[in-house]
C-alpha cells in the first residue's frame, strides 16, 4: 500500500518569492508550466486543521484502534507550517495530535460501551514516547530537562524491533493528560539556534503513541503504534548529498540526507524482497517500519503559498517519491506480533553471525595505535575477511530465504490488512446494520404486538362471527322447515283457494242473477209499497187519522225500505223510487191544498153558477143513465165472465176426466199386458208339456209342425201386442195433445179473465162483483218462493185487504150511495177522489199485467219445452222397445243356432224376463 501524501498550503506572508502553480485535480507545481507534482488530497490556505484532520487524517485514528500501525509524517520546508499542523498555535488552534488524541480516547470510550461485542475495544493499555532527534543525538522530550546527562541509544530487540533505550514512556489515561503531557513534551523541544540556523529546522521530532488493546473477544491484545514525525526542514534537499554532509559537521545533515536515500532507494522498489540500508541514520533506523515496512503512512506535506521555486520544487519531487514508497500493513494481532518476533529474532541472528549491527549501538570500540594490534588486527582481518566470505554466502542463502520469507509475510500482511479492512468496513456497516437492524427490530416487535393484538381481536371476531354464523344456520334451517311446511300449507290453500274460486264464481253468478232479480223484486216491492202507503194515506184521510182503522204508512214505509235495504245491501236507491218523507208530505200538502182550493172554488162557482144548476142535473142525469147502461154492460161483461168460469170449471172437469181416463187406460194396458203375460207363459208351458210328452208319433215331421205352429204363435202375440202398444201410444199423444190444447185455453181464458177484471175495475165498476179472485182460479205451484216473491204475494195480499178496508169505508161514508146514487154535494169530491183512486189503480194494474205477463210467458214457455220434452222421451222409448224387441229375437235366434231345446229356450227367456 503506497503512502497517501496529502498537501497543505499555509495562509501567504509578505514577500516571501513566487507563488505556488496549482492546477485542478490537487496538481502542485513549483513553477508555471511545471512540473505538476498531484497529491491525494490538497489543503488550501481556508483549510483548517481540523478539515485536515476530518478529510484525511482521522481515518488513521480508526486503523490505529483497529490494530495497525499507522504513521503521519510531516514534511515541508521550514517556516511552511509543519509546527502548526502537528502542535497548533498555542491554546487557540490545536494540532492533528491533540486532535488525534481526543479522537483516540472518544473512540475508546465508545468502542468499549458500545453494543458490537465482537468489535469492542477492552482494557486498553496507552502509552505516549516523544524524542527530538537533532545532529544524531536523541532527545527524551517526557524528561524533564538536566535529567539525563547522557543520550539515548537505540537498540533492537526481537519483541519491539528498533526502539530507543531507556526513553521514557508515559502512560497515558485520558486526553486530558495524554495532551497535557504532549504540551510539555512539544515545549521541550532544542530552541538553540547555530550558524546553520534556529534547531528547529534541522530537528526531527517523533512522537509515539502504543496501545495494547483486546478486540472482541480475542484472547491476546492487539498492539498498535501512532507515530507522528516532524522531519526536518527539506528545503536542505536543493543542495546534493556530499555538499549537504559538508554543512555544520557529519551529523547535522545526516538525518535528512540518509532519509532521503531511503526513500529514494523505497520509491524505486516496490517489491517485499528489497533491501534498505535504514541505518545510515538514527531518524531512518527509527522509521524502519514507517516507511516501507508494517504500518500505514500518511505524509503531510507543507507547503508555502509563495517561496524560492527550487525549494517548492525538491520538496514536491521529495513529496512525489513518498507518494511511491509501499508499506505492507498487517494488524498486530497475536498471530502478527509473533511472526515479526520470529522473523526479527533471525534478522538479528544472521546480523549477529555476519557481524553487523554495530551502527546500532550507540559505543564505538576504541583503536589502539600499536602495529603489534595491528598485525593481529591484519590476521583476525583476513580470518574475518574468509569468515565473511563464507558468511556473505550464507547471508546470500538466507537473504534469498527471507526474501521469500518476506514476499510470504508481505503477501500474507497484504492480504491481511484488505481482510482487515474490509472487516472493519463490514463491521462498520454491521454496526450500523445492527443500529438498523435493532430500529427495525423494535418496530417489529412494536408492529408485532400490535398485530398480534389485531389478531386476537380479529380470532374474538371471527370466533364471534362463527357463534353468529351458527344461529343464523340454526335460525335458517328452522326458517327452511317452516317454509317448507308453509309451502305444503300455501299449495293446501292454493287448491282450496282455486275450489273457493271457482264456488264463488260460481255463486258470483248465482249472486249476480239473484241480485238482478231481487233488485227487480225490490223495485217492485218499493212501488208497491208505495202505492200501498198512498192508498193509506187516502184511508186516513177518510177516517180522520183513526189510527184504529189504519196502521202509519210511514211506518209500512221505513219497514218495507229497511227489508229491501237489508236486502239489496244499500244498492237500491229506496228514496229516489219512494222518495223522502218530506216530498210526500209536499206532495200531499199541494193535493190536498189544491183539492181544498178546487172545492173553495167549485163552492164558489156554485154560488156564483146557481144558473147553471140544472143544466149540470140534467148533465147528471144523463150522466147517470149512461152510469146505468154502463152498469148493465157490466153486468153482461159479468156473465160472460161467470160463463167463462162455468167454461173453465167445465174444462177442469174434463181434465180431470181425462186424466182419470189415462189412469184408467193405463191400468187397462197394465191388465192387458199381464194377461199378455200370462197367455205368453201358458203358450211356452203348453208347447213345453207337448214337447216333454211329444204326441205319440215321433218324428221330423211332428217337430217340424210344432216348430211352425210356435212361430205362427208368436208372431201373433208380438203383432197384437204391438198392435196394442200403437194403440196406447196414440191414445197417449192424443192425450197430451189434447191436455196441452186444454192447458192453452184455460191460459187463455185465465188472461181473458184477468184483462176483463182489469178493464171493469178501470171502468169504475167497483161495487159489482167480479166473481173470484185470479189468484184462487191459478194452478197452484208449489216450487219455492224467495223472500222477496214471498213479501211481493204478501204485499198483493194487503194491498187486496187495504183495498177491500177502502171499500168498506167507503161503503161507510155512503160514497157509493145505497139506491147507486151519489149526494149531489159530495159529487165532485167523489170524482176526484175516484180519479186519484183510478191512478192509482191503473199503475197497479199496469204493474201486475206486466208481471203477469212476463210469468204467463215464462210459463207458456216451460209447458212448450215439457212438451217437447215428453215428445222427445216418448220417441227415445219407441225406438228402446223396438230395438229391445229385435234384439231378444236375435238371442232366441242365437240360442236355437247353438243347440238348446226349445224347453231350454223357452226357460231361459223366462228367466231373462222373470229378471
Ligand atoms: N495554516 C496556517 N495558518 C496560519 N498560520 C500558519 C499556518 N501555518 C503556519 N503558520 C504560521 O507560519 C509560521 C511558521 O510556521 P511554523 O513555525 O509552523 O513553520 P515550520 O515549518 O514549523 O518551521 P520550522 O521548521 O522553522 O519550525 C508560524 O508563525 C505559524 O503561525
Amino acid at each position: 500500500m503506497n503512502i497517501h501524501v496529502i498537501g497543505r498550503i499555509r495562509p501567504k506572508n509578505r514577500g516571501e518569492g513566487l507563488p505556488l502553480q496549482l492546477e485542478a485535480s490537487n496538481r502542485v507545481a513549483a513553477r508555471p508550466g511545471g512540473p505538476y507534482y498531484g497529491f491525494s488530497e490538497l489543503f488550501t490556505q481556508k483549510s483548517t486543521t481540523y478539515d485536515v484532520f476530518k478529510g484525511s487524517v482521522g481515518a488513521m485514528v480508526d486503523l490505529f484502534l483497529g490494530g495497525f500501525n499507522v504513521c503521519l509524517l510531516i514534511c515541508g520546508e521550514s517556516g511552511a507550517g509543519k509546527s502548526y499542523s502537528l502542535a497548533g498555535d498555542g491554546q487557540s488552534k490545536a494540532g492533528l495530535v491533540p486532535i488525534m488524541i481526543d479522537h483516540i480516547f472518544t473512540r475508546l470510550m465508545k468502542d468499549s460501551h458500545g453494543s458490537n461485542k465482537k468489535m469492542s475495544l477492552s482494557n486498553p493499555r496507552l502509552s505516549m514516547q516523544v524524542v527530538e532527534i537533532y545532529n544524531e543525538v536523541i532527545k527524551d522530550l517526557m524528561e524533564l530537562p538536566g535529567q539525563r546527562s547522557a543520550s539515548l541509544v537505540l537498540k533492537e530487540d526481537a519483541h519491539k524491533g528498533v526502539y530507543i533505550e531507556r526513553a521514557s514512556s508515559a502512560i497515558i489515561k485520558d486526553n486530558t493528560q495524554a495532551n497535557r503531557e504532549f504540551r510539555q513534551a512539544w515545549g521541550r523541544r532544542t530552541e538553540a539556534s547555530s550558524d546553520y540556523g534556529p534547531a528547529v529546522h534541522h530537528s526531527a521530532v517523533f512522537c509515539q503513541i502504543e496501545m495494547e488493546v483486546r478486540i472482541g473477544s480475542s484472547p491476546q491484545p492487539f498492539k498498535s503504534k501512532f507515530t507522528v514525525v516532524e522531519l526536518p526542514g527539506l528545503e536542505r534537499l536543493v543542495s546534493d548529498s556530499e555538499h549537504l554532509s559538508l554543512q555544520g559537521g557529519p551529523h547535522l545533515t545526516k538525518a535528512l540526507v540518509a532519509l532521503k536515500q531511503v526513500v529514494t532507494a523505497l520509491s524505486s522498489n516496490p517489491y517485499p524482497d528489497r533491501v534498505i540500508r535504514y541505518n545510515e541514520s538514527k531518524l531512518t533506523q527509527l522509521l524502519q517500519e514507517e516507511l516501507g515496512g508494517n504500518c500505514h503512512t500518511r505524509a503531510l506535506v507543507c507547503l508555502k503559498p509563495e517561496s524560492d521555486p527550487d525549494v517548492t520544487a525538491e520538496v514536491l519531487k521529495f513529496s512525489n517519491s513518498l507518494a511511491q514508497v509501499k508499506n505492507f500493513p498487517i494488524v498486530n494481532d497475536s498471530l502478527a506480533q509473533a511472526l515479526l518476533t520470529q522473523t526479527r529474532a533471525r534478522n538479528m541472528d544472521l546480523k549477529a553471525q555476519a557481524g553487523v549491527g554495530q551502527t546500532i549501538t550507540t559505543t564505538i570500540p576504541a583503536v589502539d595505535d600499536s602495529e603489534s594490534e595491528i598485525r593481529r588486527l591484519q590476521t583476525e582481518n583476513l580470518v574475518l575477511i574468509d569468515q565473511n566470505e563464507r558468511l556473505s554466502l550464507k547471508v546470500d542463502q538466507l537473504t534469498n530465504k527471507f526474501g521469500q520469507v518476506t514476499s510470504n509475510k508481505t503477501d500474507l500482511s497484504q492480504q491481511l490488512l484488505l481482510s482487515e479492512e474490509e472487516k472493519l468496513k463490514v463491521s462498520q456497516s454491521l454496526v450500523e446494520m445492527q443500529i438498523e437492524n435493532n430500529k427495525i427490530k423494535e418496530e417489529a416487535e412494536a408492529t408485532n404486538f400490535e398485530l398480534t393484538n389485531k389478531i386476537i381481536l380479529l380470532e374474538n371476531q371471527l370466533v364471534e362471527i362463527h357463534n353468529e354464523r351458527d344461529r343464523h344456520n340454526r335460525a335458517a334451517k328452522g326458517a327452511k322447515e317452516r317454509l317448507n311446511e308453509m309451502e305444503t300449507d300455501r299449495k293446501d290453500l292454493a287448491d282450496e283457494y282455486v275450489v273457493l274460486k271457482t264456488n264463488y264464481l260460481a255463486l258470483t253468478n248465482e249472486h249476480k242473477k239473484e241480485c238482478h232479480r231481487n233488485e227487480n223484486l225490490a223495485i217492485e216491492l218499493l212501488n208497491l209499497v208505495n202505492n200501498k202507503a198512498a192508498l193509506m194515506r187516502q184511508v186516513m184521510v177518510l177516517t180522520n187519522g183513526d189510527p184504529s182503522m189504519v196502521d202509519d204508512p210511514n211506518a209500512e214505509i221505513a219497514r218495507v225500505k229497511a227489508l229491501v235495504n237489508q236486502n239489496s245491501s244499500g244498492k237500491i236507491k229506496t228514496d229516489q223510487i219512494l222518495g223522502t218523507q218530506r216530498d210526500r208530505e209536499m206532495v200531499e200538502e199541494r193535493l190536498f191544498a189544491s183539492q181544498r182550493k178546487f172545492d173553495s172554488e167549485i163552492t164558489r162557482l156554485k154560488n156564483e153558477h146557481g144558473d147553471d144548476y140544472k143544466k149540470y142535473e140534467s148533465r147528471m142525469s144523463t150522466l147517470m143513465k149512461e152510469l146505468a147502461d154502463t152498469r148493465t154492460l157490466a153486468r153482461e161483461r159479468q156473465q160472460k165472465i161467470s160463463e167463462l168460469n162455468a167454461k173453465l170449471i167445465t174444462l177442469r172437469g174434463e181434465k180431470e176426466a181425462l186424466e182419470t181416463q189415462t189412469n184408467r187406460l193405463q191400468h187397462k194396458v197394465k191388465d192387458l199386458g199381464e194377461d199378455f203375460r200370462a197367455r205368453l207363459v201358458k203358450y211356452v208351458e203348453d208347447i213345453a208339456e207337448y214337447v216333454d210328452k211329444g204326441s205319440g208319433v215321433p218324428g221330423h215331421h211332428q217337430e217340424k209342425r210344432m216348430r211352425d205352429y210356435v212361430d205362427s204363435m208368436l208372431k201373433d202375440i208380438r203383432r197384437s201386442h204391438r198392435e196394442r202398444e200403437d194403440q196406447l201410444s196414440h191414445a197417449a199423444q192424443a192425450y197430451r195433445k189434447r191436455l196441452q190444447t186444454t192447458t192453452h185455453s184455460y191460459e187463455q181464458v185465465l188472461i181473458a179473465y184477468r184483462n176483463l177484471r182489469q178493464t171493469c175495475e178501470a171502468r169504475g165498476f167497483d161495487r159489482v162483483d167480479l166473481g173470484p179472485g185470479e189468484d184462487e182460479l191459478r194452478l197452484g205451484d208449489s216450487e219455492v218462493q224467495s223472500s222477496h216473491l214471498k213479501e211481493l204475494d204478501r204485499t198483493k195480499g194487503e194491498l187486496g185487504k187495504v183495498k177491500n178496508e177502502l171499500d168498506a169505508v167507503k161503503l161507510r161514508y155512503g160514497l157509493f150511495g145505497g139506491d147507486g146514487k151519489e149526494n149531489f154535494a159530495d159529487l165532485t169530491t167523489v170524482s176526484a177522489r175516484s180519479d186519484l183512486w183510478g191512478a192509482l189503480r191503473k199503475q197497479l194494474r199496469e204493474f201486475t199485467l206486466n208481471t203477469q205477463q212476463q210469468l204467463e210467458q215464462e210459463r207458456a214457455r216451460l209447458l212448450s219445452e215439457n212438451q217437447v220434452l215428453q215428445q222427445q222421451l216418448k220417441e227415445s222409448q219407441d225406438y228402446i222397445d223396438c230395438h229391445l224387441v229385435r234384439y231378444k229375437q236375435e238371442i232366441l235366434r242365437l240360442r236355437q243356432l247353438l243347440g238348446m231345446s226349445e224347453a231350454e229356450v223357452a226357460a231361459a227367456h223366462t228367466r231373462s224376463r222373470k229378471k
